[in-house]
């Protein structure tokens, strides 16, 4: 794609149009390890997913997601610093134009390759992803930073659609997929309330983000770069990037388990 994408919407625009891109608990955040504090009362992390409600992986134009069948509570995250159960809704990634960078969250202002966000929904107290979003307790996303080393064989089973969803709104079958596949054996994480990165940029979100990276080879993010944020009836561009930078912390805690 030798086009000239679209620059992805500059700060000032995004506060015009989404004024809560200015508010106090906005997300990605850099996560200073020296300032994070443990707390005693977080728990282990409980994921329970059934494979059988993954449904389809599709490009929306700013990400490619696997959905999954959120009519029941059959994919759970229960647990970490979540009180209630939290259904499955989706997954997808953030990546950047080249390797040196492409995470969402930063660590001591380092950035990783890319950055998967597996996104669930407070079901105990909301009756849908929409409702929940615009509740300060109604989402949960789990972020997992992609390292660039060994191509992963799990992420591959991904990568290896992309071609069949590379124009924006294509979407494909994709069953019996397990997201657990994607997680690294650590389960310890960051907890920190936050946002939505995207727009509407609501600020629901109660991240906990993985401090154990997983692996991803240059040709599996070379994959993800050639997908287009552009649908068939418009000149070619491609998601070169698709990560929102860190915002200000705004005296926020974020603690350990
Ligand atoms: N990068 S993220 O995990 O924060 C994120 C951002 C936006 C949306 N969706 C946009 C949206 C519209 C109404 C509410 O939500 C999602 N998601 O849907 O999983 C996830
Ligand atoms: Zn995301």
């Amino acid at each position: 794609c030798g086009c000239l994408c679209r620059l992805y919407g500059s700060r000032v625009t995004l506060s015009l149009v989404f004024p809560v891109a200015n508010g106090d608990r906005q997300s990605p955040i850099d996560i200073k390890t020296e300032e994070t504090k443990y707390d005693p009362s977080l728990r282990p992390l409980n994921p329970n997913y059934d494979p059988a409600s993954a449904k389809i992986i599709l490009n929306n134009g700013h990400s490619t997601s696997v959905e999954f069948d959120d009519t029941v509570n059959k994919s759970v995250l229960t647990g970490g610093p979540l009180s209630g159960t939290y259904r499955l809704r989706q997954i997808h990634f953030h990546w950047g134009s080249n390797d040196e960078a492409g995470s969402e969250h930063a660590v001591d202002g380092m950035k990783y390759a890319a950055e998967l966000h597996v996104v669930h929904w407070n079901s105990e107290k909301y009756s849908s992803f929409v409702e929940a979003a615009r509740q300060s307790d109604g989402l949960a996303v789990m972020a997992v930073f992609l390292k660039i080393g060994e191509c992963n064989p799990q992420l591959k089973k991904i990568t290896d659609r992309l071609d069949t969803i590379r124009i924006k709104g294509k979407r494909a079958l994709f069953t019996n997929f397990d997201p657990s596949c994607l997680l690294p054996k650590s389960l310890d994480y960051w907890t920190y309330f936050g946002s939505l990165t995207v727009p509407p940029l609501l600020e629901s979100v109660i991240w906990i983000v993985l401090r154990e990276p997983i692996s991803v080879c240059s040709e599996q993010l070379a994959k993800f770069r050639s997908l287009l944020s552009t649908a068939e009836d418009e000149v070619a561009c491609c998601l070169l990037r698709n990560y929102r930078p860190p915002q200000p912390l705004k005296g926020r805690e974020v603690r350990r388990n």
